[in-house]
C-alpha cells in the first residue's frame, strides 16, 4: 500500500499520501455508497465522478431556481431570506442575500486546535457532494464539481478538530471546506498534494476562479452531518480490522495456551444464536482449524489436565459469548453510518415535486455522536478482553506450562521477557476503557441563543473514536507480540523447537509471518521470538508492526478472509 505518514505538528496523525487509483471510479448519484467506497476514496485514491443521469442533474439545478424565485419573491424561508439560528426573525432583502452566505463563512472561520487529517476531509468532502446530489438542497452542480475537482486531484482543505457541536451538522468544519472550496480568502489553507498552501494559489493551480456563493448556498455546504460521518466511516472500518486482529491475537493466544477448541463447537452456538456469538465461534474455528497446539476436543472428550481444570478459563471458553455483542454492535454502527452516508442532512430541504420547501433538522449528528460513543465503548471492552489473555500467558500459575512473562532464555536469570511489554499495555488498557465513556449526553445547555438547545456532540464524539483507535492500533501491537512469544514457547514445550510454522494452525501461521516478517526477524527452530532480553529494543517492534496496521499492511491483509467474513455476520 503506497502510504506514507504525512503529519506535522499541527496535523493529527493517520498514515496518508495521496496516490490517484487507476481502479473504476466511484459514482456519485447512482446509488447508496458504502463505507468501503469511501474509505477507497478517502484512503486509497480512487477518483470520483458525478452521474450522468439527466434527471438528477436537472434537479439540482431545478432546486436552484426554486431558491432564486423565492428570494425574487421575498418568500420567507430560513437561512435564505432569514438570518441564522436563533436570530432567524431577522429579515434579509433580496439584497443582502447573496451577501448573507459569504458572511455565513466568515462568522464560522473560528476553528481551534490541531488540523483533523486529510483522509477525514476527503470522505467528508465525498459525503458532500452525495448529500448534494438528491437535488433538495439548492447548491449549484458547480460546487459539486469543484469538491470532486479538489478530491481527485489530491487537494484537500485544512479543518480544525474543535468548533462543531454536532447540532447544526458541522457548522465550522463544513465552512472551512467551502471557504477553500470557493476561494474566500488567502487565509484558508489546502493541502495540495502533500504541500501546504493557501486557497487562492491552489485555485489558480487548478485553473479555477474564486466563486461567490449564492442563496442558500453557504447554508447549504455547511449545515450537515458530512465532517463527522466521514471521519466515522473511516473509525468504523479501522475498528472492524482491529475486531479481526483481536480475533487473531486471540486464537495465538489460545494455542500458546493450550486451549481447547470445544468451547467454539457449533452445538453450543446453536442454542444461543446470537449472530455475533455465531460469527466468533465459527471464526475461532477456522482460526484454530489444524493447529497442533491446541487440545482437539471437537469430538466431546474433556481429558483430565493433572492440575489444571477440565475446562478453559472464561477469556478462552466465553470468547464467543463476550465477542457477539462487539460484532453485532459494530455492524448495527456501521449500518447507520450508511444510512447517514446517503442522507441529505441540510436544512431547508426543497421539494421539487410540490415545489415546497420544509424546515427541519437533518443536520442533527446523533447517530454519528451515539454511534461512536458506542464504538469508543467496543474497543474498551476488546482492550479489556486482550489484557486478560495476556494476564493469562504471563502467569505460570495459569499458562499451563510456559515461562514466567513468556521469558525465552531462562537460563539467564536476569530475563524478565516481556514484563515491560505487559506494564505497556496496562498503561494503555485503562485509557481505552476510558475513552468508552459518552459525551453524547454531555452536551451544553444553553448553545446558540438555546436555538441549538439539544445538540449531539457528533463531531466530537468521532474525534474521540479517532483517538481511540489510534491508541488501540498500539495496544493490538503488544497483544500479537504476547501472541507470537507464547506460540513460540508453547511450540518447544510440546514439540521440542521454536518453528510455529510447523504447529500453528494455517489460518495463524500467515498473520504469524507477518509478524516476524515486519519486525525484521524469521522464524527458526533454534530460538523463539524473544530470547535474551538485551538482543532488541522491543519498542521499535512495537513501531513498526503499528505502521504496518494503520496502513493496512501486510499484518491486516494476513487476516483477510477473516475480515471479509464481517460483512455476512
Ligand atoms: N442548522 C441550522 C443552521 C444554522 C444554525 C445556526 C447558525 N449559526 O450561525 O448560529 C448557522 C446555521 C438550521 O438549519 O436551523
Amino acid at each position: 500500500m503506497n502510504t506514507v505518514s504525512l503529519s506535522t505538528n499541527t496535523t493529527q496523525k493517520t498514515a496518508f499520501s495521496f496516490v490517484p487509483s487507476s481502479d473504476d471510479a466511484v459514482i456519485v448519484g447512482d446509488r447508496n455508497l458504502t463505507v468501503e467506497e469511501v474509505i477507497s476514496v478517502a484512503r486509497y485514491g480512487k477518483q470520483v465522478r458525478l452521474t450522468d443521469d439527466p434527471e438528477k442533474l436537472g434537479n439540482i439545478q431545478a432546486s436552484c431556481d426554486y431558491i432564486h424565485n423565492a428570494v425574487e419573491s421575498g418568500e420567507p424561508i430560513y437561512g435564505v431570506t432569514t438570518g441564522f439560528g436563533g436570530m432567524a426573525n431577522v429579515v434579509i432583502s433580496p439584497e443582502s442575500a447573496t451577501l448573507l452566505q459569504n458572511n455565513l463563512m466568515w462568522y464560522h472561520k473560528v476553528g481551534a486546535g490541531k488540523k483533523i487529517p486529510l483522509v477525514d476531509v476527503r470522505a467528508a468532502m465525498l459525503l458532500r457532494v452525495n448529500s448534494h446530489i438528491s437535488g433538495a438542497s439548492g447548491i449549484r452542480l458547480e460546487i459539486l464539481k469543484r469538491m470532486l475537482i479538489f478530491l481527485n486531484a489530491g487537494v484537500t482543505p485544512h479543518v480544525c478538530e474543535f468548533g462543531s457541536i454536532g447540532a447544526s451538522g458541522d457548522l465550522t468544519p463544513l465552512a472551512y471546506i467551502t471557504g477553500a472550496l470557493i476561494g474566500l480568502n488567502s487565509s484558508y489553507t489546502v493541502d495540495f498534494n502533500g504541500e501546504e498552501i493557501n486557497a487562492l494559489t491552489a485555485l489558480k493551480k487548478l485553473n479555477l476562479e474564486p466563486l461567490h456563493l449564492l442563496p442558500k448556498e453557504g447554508l447549504a455546504m455547511m449545515n450537515g452531518t458530512s465532517v463527522m460521518t466521514g471521519i466515522a466511516a473511516n473509525c468504523v472500518y479501522d475498528t472492524k480490522n482491529l475486531l479481526g486482529l483481536s480475533m487473531a491475537a486471540h486464537a495465538l493466544a489460545i494455542q500458546g495456551l493450550n486451549g481447547t477448541n470445544q468451547s467454539f463447537h457449533p452445538f453450543i452456538h446453536k442454542l444461543k444464536p446470537h449472530s455475533g456469538q455465531k460469527w466468533a465461534a465459527d471464526q475461532m474455528l477456522n482460526l484454530l482449524e489444524g493447529s497442533q497446539l491446541v487440545r482437539d476436543e471437537l469430538n466431546g472428550a474433556h481429558n483430565y489436565r493433572g492440575k489444571h481444570p477440565i475446562q478453559d478459563r472464561y477469556s478462552l471458553r466465553c470468547l464467543p459469548q463476550y465477542m457477539g455483542p462487539i460484532v453485532d454492535g459494530l455492524d448495527q454502527i456501521q449500518k447507520q453510518i450508511e444510512v447517514e452516508i446517503n442522507s441529505v442532512t441540510d436544512n431547508p430541504l426543497i421539494d421539487l415535486e410540490n415545489q415546497a420547501s420544509y424546515h427541519g433538522g437533518n443536520f442533527l449528528g446523533q447517530y454519528i455522536g451515539v454511534g461512536m460513543d458506542q464504538l469508543r465503548y467496543y474497543i474498551g471492552l476488546l482492550a479489556k478482553h486482550l489484557d486478560v489473555q495476556i494476564a493469562y500467558l504471563v502467569a505460570p500459575e495459569f499458562n499451563n506450562g510456559l515461562s514466567a512473562s513468556l521469558v525465552g532464555n531462562t537460563d539467564r536469570v536476569v530475563n524478565m521477557g516481556l514484563k515491560g511489554l505487559q506494564i505497556t499495555g496496562n498503561s494503555i488498557m485503562p485509557l481505552l476503557t476510558f475513552y468508552g465513556n459518552s459525551i453524547a449526553d454531555r452536551f451544553p445547555t444553553h448553545a446558540e441563543q438555546y436555538n441549538q438547545n439539544i445538540n449531539s456532540q457528533g463531531f466530537a464524539s468521532a474525534n474521540l473514536a479517532r483517538q481511540s483507535v489510534e491508541i488501540f492500533q498500539q495496544y493490538i501491537v503488544i497483544a500479537l507480540m504476547f501472541g507470537v512469544q507464547s506460540v513460540d514457547l508453547r511450540t518447544y514445550k510440546n514439540f521440542g523447537h521454536y518453528d510455529a510454522r510447523a504447529t500453528l494452525s494455517p489460518a495463524t501461521k500467515d498473520l504469524y509471518l507477518a509478524i516476524r516478517n515486519v519486525v525484521g526477524q524469521p522464524p527458526s527452530a533454534e530460538r523463539p521470538y524473544i530470547w535474551d532480553d538485551n538482543e532488541q529494543a522491543l519498542d521499535e517492534h512495537i513501531a513498526k508492526i503499528a505502521i504496518d496496521i494503520a496502513n493496512g499492511g501486510q499484518i491486516v491483509q494476513a487476516i483477510n478472509n477473516l475480515l471479509l467474513s464481517l460483512d455476512n455476520v
